[in-house]
């Protein structure tokens, strides 16, 4: 397929073209390019990298499902790769398949059930944390709280090990090679690796200790000292239809590394912007209570209450709305394509940008993008408006494997906590949104916590 013309853009800086506006106003300049110059935008990062980035959901749909051969993740991946290695986010092809094939039964229905009582438990002890702190007056960092709770969610479903018993090694590790990793994504030119600067030495070593833990856990599962019906013992006990093998230690490291980063951070940010947000919505904040009295009461939360509390799903819904914690796909053409005449050439220089945040904030498929309403995801409201009009978990075949998952768990936690507590954001605070791999909330979500009823 053949397209005629380039799709049009600013022209920018002779030799930088708009990356300077790029970096400063990151968020923004996304929005503006596409105000300016319609569905199909282009603009130049540096002499050489062009990005070309989508909005219109049937473009989308082009790229992720239709045509989703003519793709790969490209520079994204193999940048994510330096972290998490060849695993089901970063991998391609074939061996992709396999992997999906394999992991796929783990996040069924009738695998996550048993998983609620991890969550339930997580969450009880978290607010146990909060009742016991030494001074409750002060405010409290909820992005932090739930990165927190949901790593050691993650870590008990993956491989029914508590990570967080080494937290001490565990959580700077993760700090420093989040940190690398985002500087990595986002430049220009990353030094490689093996250059021995003061970052990539870091890096390194955060690698290692991490490496460390995972290793040690796959060698005590394989020695009998440790057992699990988790995420691991399927991965452990799969093997290749063709040649009738297991994975190797090395490919259990990277899926479960993969499985694990990519899903405590996504969902920490998702909870984090909902508190944000409800502390801004009062309103909103009182309706969820209410749900939570009368689908829960004083009762402990079961598997069956999930899809029972459905404005709080909305809630999370119209949250990730606004803070889509994937805010970018990216991909490369592996062949010429078009879309509507526009030219997307197959070049390592040339990424195609899927951004649910732009996404999310066209007025043609939101009307008041800014504006917070979880009604917006009721079925009359959502009835009629374009599948991928709104993709925080992606779209096609590379979709979100643990989206069943992370809603469960945003679902239940948001529920425990709204029963004990109302959150009051600290004053002077804004929430300013900081588009790294994921997108956080700068600095933190510092609270002040007004208990409801005694626990
Ligand atoms: C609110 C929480 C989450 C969000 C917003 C989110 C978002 C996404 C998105 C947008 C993609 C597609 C990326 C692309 O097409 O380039 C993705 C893929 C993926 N996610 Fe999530 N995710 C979340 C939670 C989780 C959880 C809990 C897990 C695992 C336990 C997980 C594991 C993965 C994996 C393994 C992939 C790659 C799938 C593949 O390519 O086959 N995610 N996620």
């Amino acid at each position: 397929m053949t397209g005629t013309r380039e799709a049009p853009g600013p022209r920018g800086h002779w030799f930088w073209g708009s990356l300077r506006e790029r970096r400063s106003e990151s968020l923004p300049f996304l929005l503006r390019m596409h105000r300016e110059y319609g569905d199909v935008a282009q603009w130049r990062m540096g002499p050489v990298n062009r990005v070309l980035s989508l909005v219109n959901p049937e473009h989308v749909k082009h790229v992720l499902v239709e045509h989703v051969g003519r793709y790969t993740k490209g520079v994204g991946a193999q940048r994510l790769s330096a972290m998490l290695g060849n695993g089901l986010l970063t991998s391609e092809g074939d061996f992709w398949k396999r992997q999906r094939r394999l992991a796929q039964p783990a996040f069924h229905l009738e695998r996550l059930v048993p998983l609620v009582r991890v969550m339930e438990e997580e969450g009880r002890y978290m607010l146990e944390r909060w009742r016991t702190r030494p001074d409750p007056s002060a405010p409290l960092d909820l992005a932090q709280e739930m990165a927190r709770t949901t790593l050691s969610i993650a870590s008990r479903a993956l491989f029914s090990t508590q990570v967080m018993d080494e937290a001490d090694r565990v959580l700077p590790a993760l700090t420093v090679a989040q940190q690398e990793v985002n500087g990595r994504v986002l430049s220009l030119l990353p030094l490689p690796l093996g250059l021995p600067t003061p970052g990539n030495r870091a890096f390194v070593r955060a690698r290692q200790t991490l490496d460390a833990v995972v290793f040690d856990i796959i060698a005590r599962r394989r020695s009998g000292e440790t057992r699990g019906q988790d995420l691991l013992a399927m991965l452990m006990e799969a093997r290749d239809a063709d040649t009738g093998e297991g994975m190797t230690d090395g490919q259990l490291r990277d899926e479960l590394m993969t499985l694990f980063i990519a899903g405590y951070e996504t969902t920490a940010n998702a909870l984090a912007w909902t508190w944000s947000l409800l502390s801004e919505h009062p309103e909103v904040e009182e309706q969820a209570r209410a749900e939570v009295a009368q689908v829960l009461g004083e009762r402990v939360p079961t598997a069956e209450d999930v899809p029972r509390l459905r404005y709080l799903s909305q809630v999370l819904e119209e949250s990730m709305r606004l803070h889509p914690p994937a805010w970018v796909m990216v991909r490369q053409a592996l062949e010429e394509d078009a879309l509507d005449g526009f030219r997307i050439p197959a070049s390592p220089r040339l990424i195609v940008a899927i951004s649910p945040w732009v996404i999310h904030r066209q007025p043609s498929l939101w009307p008041e993008p800014e504006r917070f309403n979880p009604e917006r995801f009721s079925p009359e409201r959502s009835a009629g408006r374009p599948r991928l009009a709104y993709l925080p978990f992606g779209a096609g075949q590379r979709h979100c494997i643990g989206q069943r998952f992370a809603m469960m768990e945003m679902v239940l936690l948001l529920a425990q906590v709204l029963r004990r507590y109302r959150l009051r954001r600290v004053p002077g605070w804004r929430a300013e949104q900081e588009p790294l791999v994921a997108l956080r909330p700068k600095g933190g979500v510092p609270m002040h916590l007004e208990p409801l009823t005694s626990p």
